[in-house]
């Protein structure tokens, strides 16, 4: 133990980070696979940057992260913060959920110490695998002082994301995180690291959210627009058990004239809040385009993307929020 270093803690969670296969040169392996002992080990000089050390919380491919082990996550993540011992905190992750981990974290994380995920595209045995260097990324920026209240970020490919922003652009390029309405926070290369500009939503202290005392999320579920959809889905969610429904609308926010009445009619005989996000790749979906929400109860996602509409949805209506209330969430968080 060094006591001059900074003292990271690295959870870890599994994905194609911590993934192996028979060969080095296949696209096939299995997500999960090895301890982060053997991670840490993997990473020249990361003992010269923080007195790091690894903690298993899970070890699946982030297909299967649930809000249970997010519950998990987050209420260690805040235990280790509050104690003076500890100064950041990396998060190893599959990328297929990651930008979903991290802004959950983001929104219930309660301190401004920095809290950094990382993952990989390819697997620990690949070719050029390139977690060891994200991971030595990842523990820099977490002991770094400038990287304190930014929120939770999301690092890989030597480029410093802001949780809420990001998003998987990509299902197989190393260059897969991008943030495409923002642009990144910052960029690190092998270690040094910079900032351009501030997260500009509310996040860890500031945020209304907290997990203390949660032991369950209320469901939400994401509804895919397309062209003729069929008018009786929202009705199979409601009858499943949804609380609140996001729809990956087309274009603005858009669904069929039938959705849009059937989603007035799920709140008003269920209570069932309905937020129109875009399945659109990126940009705004913004209140009264074409019509006028209020009309249907419905909730503009602004600039978050149907998973993490979802998220903030979950989150708003644990801690009993209402509708009047929601587009507001919306718009800040
Ligand atoms: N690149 C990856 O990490 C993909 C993997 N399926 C995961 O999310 O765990």
């Amino acid at each position: 133990q060094d006591t001059d270093l900074p003292n990271v803690k690295i959870l870890a969670t599994g994905g194609t980070i911590a993934g192996a296969a028979s060969s080095a040169t296949s696209g096939s392996y299995s997500a999960g696979q090895i301890g982060i002992q053997t991670m840490i080990n993997a990473v020249p000089g990361i003992k010269k940057l923080a007195d790091v050390s690894g903690e298993q919380v899970a070890n699946v491919g982030s297909q299967d992260i649930t809000v249970e082990i997010w519950l998990k996550l987050a209420n260690r993540i805040n235990e280790l913060l509050a104690s003076d011992d500890v100064d950041g905190i990396v998060v190893t992750h599959g990328t297929d959920t990651q930008e979903e981990t991290a802004y959950f974290l983001s929104l219930v994380v309660k301190s401004d110490k920095p809290v950094v995920t990382t993952g990989s595209m390819r697997s620990s045995t690949s070719i050029s695998a390139e977690g060891p260097l994200n991971l030595y990324n990842a523990v820099a920026i977490a002991s770094n002082p400038e990287a304190k209240g930014k929120g939770v970020m999301v690092s890989l490919n030597d480029q410093i994301h802001a949780a809420r922003d990001v998003s998987k652009m990509n299902t197989t390029n190393v260059n897969s995180f991008q943030s495409p309405i923002k642009g990144m926070l910052g960029g690190v290369f092998y270690g040094r690291l910079g900032f351009f500009r501030e997260p500009n939503t509310k996040f860890g202290n500031t945020s209304k959210f907290s997990i203390t005392g949660v032991k369950e999320l209320p469901r939400v579920d994401i509804i895919y627009a397309y062209a003729d959809m069929s008018p009786d889905l929202i009705d199979m969610h409601v009858k499943a058990g949804a609380k609140g429904i996001v729809i990956a609308g087309v274009g603005n926010g858009n669904m069929t004239d039938a959705i849009l009445k059937a989603a007035k009619k799920a709140y008003e005989d269920h209570g069932v809040i309905i937020v129109r996000s875009t399945r659109a790749a990126t940009g705004w979906v913004l209140r009264d385009n074409e019509f006028k929400d209020a009309d249907y109860h419905t909730i503009a996602s602004g600039d978050l993307n149907p998973a993490k509409a979802r998220i903030l949805l979950m989150l708003a209506l644990s801690k009993g929020e209402k509708l009047n209330d929601m587009q507001e969430l919306f718009y800040t968080y």
